[in-house]
């Protein structure tokens, strides 16, 4: 072991998903068993304490691989040097809300914090936003770090796309090692289409393999879409695991590629690929290789796809228009 540690920062490491990711992460399971890492955790000031209880748990680990770990409530210093930024800390929503409604909550938060990496961060920054609503969070971001090549913001939209492959798979009795090629396209929010067209079972298309619109409209593109909500109702929280895991599994495959023959549903910038307006932080079906991502080209767009594409980047543009109206970007 003797590569030079990476420096990966957490924010919100003392809420419900940072006590998921962090152990994970000294673990190795994002950055594989060879790389050491050091933690860099953001949070605000009255979260401190608790933060440092959940330091006291990291150091009861012993993990091998965590060789420091940063604490503090200021982002120009937490930030310092970091290579991987992980920007989970923002208000979760509770029932009845959409997460567009955390615009105003929680944009300025993305503010500061992109100012912040703009400032310290390493020159290799990979920056990832899980604190809803994240598309516009990432965006928001993005715009306040005018030195960070745009590409460098991604959102997670990939905890949608292991709900649509669970979901699909359940549906065919299948494993979900059987399911590749998994789109999400749009935005993450109940708009967002989970693309069953361009997906495959076992090698075969996937929506022929279901042959059932009725069920791709009426219940899995639902089910998918609100499945962040089925949570909340059914925990009285937001889902935090299955979303620390999504954001272990995005940056994992951004840093060390994706596999032979699949991709990933990544928030990236859009490039205008597939009609998406250049700029916008939109879903994407993406592969990775050496640390640098590609939209996949080339795939067929269907009448039915294309209007819920439209819809979502739609909703996008709009989150685009609410916080250009606030100041935040
Ligand atoms: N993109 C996705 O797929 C998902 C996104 N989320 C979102 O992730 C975010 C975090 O969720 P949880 O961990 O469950 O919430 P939580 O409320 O348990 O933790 C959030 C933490 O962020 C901290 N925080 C607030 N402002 C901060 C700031 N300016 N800097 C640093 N830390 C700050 C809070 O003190 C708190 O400890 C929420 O916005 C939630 O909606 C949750 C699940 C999935
Ligand atoms: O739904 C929420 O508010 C939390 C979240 O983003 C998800 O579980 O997808």
């Amino acid at each position: 072991m003797t590569q030079a540690p990476v420096k990966v920062a957490v924010t919100g490491a003392a809420g419900q998903i940072g006590y998921s990711l962090l152990f994970r992460i000294a673990s190795g399971e994002l950055l594989g068993p060879d790389t050491p890492v050091q933690l860099h955790l953001l949070e605000i000031t009255p979260a401190l304490k608790a933060l440092e209880g959940v330091v006291m748990e990291l150091d009861d680990c012993a993990f091998p691989l965590l060789s420091k770990v940063v604490i503090g409530d200021d982002a120009t210093k937490v930030f310092d040097g970091v290579n991987l930024a992980m920007l989970v800390g923002a208000r979760p929503r509770t029932a009845g809300m959409e997460r567009g409604d955390l615009l105003s909550a929680n944009g300025a938060i993305f503010t500061a914090q992109g100012k912040a990496l703009n400032d310290v961060a390493a020159d290799d920054v990979k920056i990832l936003v899980t604190g809803n609503p994240a598309n516009t969070n990432a965006l928001i971001a993005m715009s306040n770090a005018p030195d960070i090549p745009a590409e460098r913001f991604n959102a997670l939209t990939r905890l949608d796309h292991n709900r649509a492959i669970s979901q699909l798979a359940a549906r065919l009795g299948v494993p979900v090692t059987e399911i590749k090629k998994m789109t999400i396209w749009g935005n993450h929010s109940a708009t967002q289409y989970p693309d069953l067209f361009n997906a495959e079972v076992n090698g075969a298309n996937a929506a022929e393999a279901v042959n059932d619109q009725g069920w791709i409209e009426n219940d899995f593109i639902p089910t998918v879409a609100k499945r962040g909500a089925a949570i909340i109702a059914a925990r009285g929280s937001s889902s935090a695991a299955s979303a620390a895991n999504a954001t272990i599994g995005h940056m994992h495959d951004w840093v060390l590629g994706t596999p032979e023959g699949d991709w990933v549903s990544m928030s990236v910038p859009s490039d205008g690929s597939y009609g998406v307006p250049e700029g916008l932080i939109s879903s994407f079906p993406c592969v990775v290789k050496d640390g640098k991502y590609e939209i996949v080209q080339g795939l067929e767009i269907n009448d039915f796809s294309r209007a819920k594409i439209d819809a979502s980047v739609a909703e996008l543009a709009d989150e685009k228009q609410a916080v250009t109206e606030l100041g935040l970007i």
